[in-house]
């Protein structure tokens, strides 16, 4: 039997570069499961490869205990199935995008969750946002105020800045993945 694989939550505010972080990461590491979430929000090309769903079909999943780990946010609902969790058992190192306000409950059910917070400066953030132009300038306002909300104070957390060039955002994302070593 292997050894359980790893569990990573990427965290951070919106725009600090989650997505864009994580799609670097499927490049440089293919043995990396990336949990392809389910979200109540229309398929939209480019970015985030999600699986969009009715409220409906949500519930649905979510009463059959189709997810390991479901949160709302920006008025959505997020997903992780089970099935891509389960990766673990096989040794495969799990990662998923996960949310600051439900990383309580991750920890609960994952209690060596390994937490990655990437940040950017707030400016730096609101002019990401809407060059991304994913969504109006009141959802974008919504999204900074989240800036502010804090990981609990009792975990542990790797720090990726992302605040300047990707280069260098990518080279610390990866270095985060690293085992450490003894
Ligand atoms: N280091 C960087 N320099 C310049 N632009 C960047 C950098 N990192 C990410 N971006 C851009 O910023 C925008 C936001 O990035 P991304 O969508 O990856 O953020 P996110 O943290 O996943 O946000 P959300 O939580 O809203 O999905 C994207 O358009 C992306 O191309
Ligand atoms: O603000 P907090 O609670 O950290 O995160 C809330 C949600 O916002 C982001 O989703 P999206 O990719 O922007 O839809 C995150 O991935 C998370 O699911």
């Amino acid at each position: 039997m292997s050894a359980l694989g790893r569990i990573f939550a990427v965290v951070g505010p919106s725009g600090a570069g989650k997505d864009t972080l994580i799609e670097a990461a499927r490049k440089a590491r293919p043995d990396l499961v990336i949990v392809r979430r389910v979200i109540t929000r229309p398929a939209a090309r480019g970015g985030e490869d999600f699986e969009g769903v009715t409220e409906e079909e949500f519930a649905r999943r979510r009463r059959r205990g189709e997810f390991a780990l479901d949160w709302r946010a920006h008025g959505l609902r997020y997903g992780l199935p089970e099935a891509q969790i389960a990766e673990r058992q096989a040794g495969r190192d799990v990662l998923f995008n996960g949310s600051r306000a439900a990383l309580e409950a991750a920890v609960q059910l994952f209690p060596d969750l390994r937490v990655i917070r990437v940040s950017a400066p707030s400016e730096v953030l609101r002019e990401r946002l809407m060059a991304r132009g994913r969504e109006s300038a009141a959802d974008i306002e919504a999204r900074i105020s989240r800036a502010a909300i804090e990981v609990p104070a009792a975990l542990a957390v790797m720090d990726v800045v992302n605040g300047g060039a990707l280069a260098t955002g990518i080279d610390r994302f990866l270095a985060a993945l690293q085992p450490v070593r003894a």
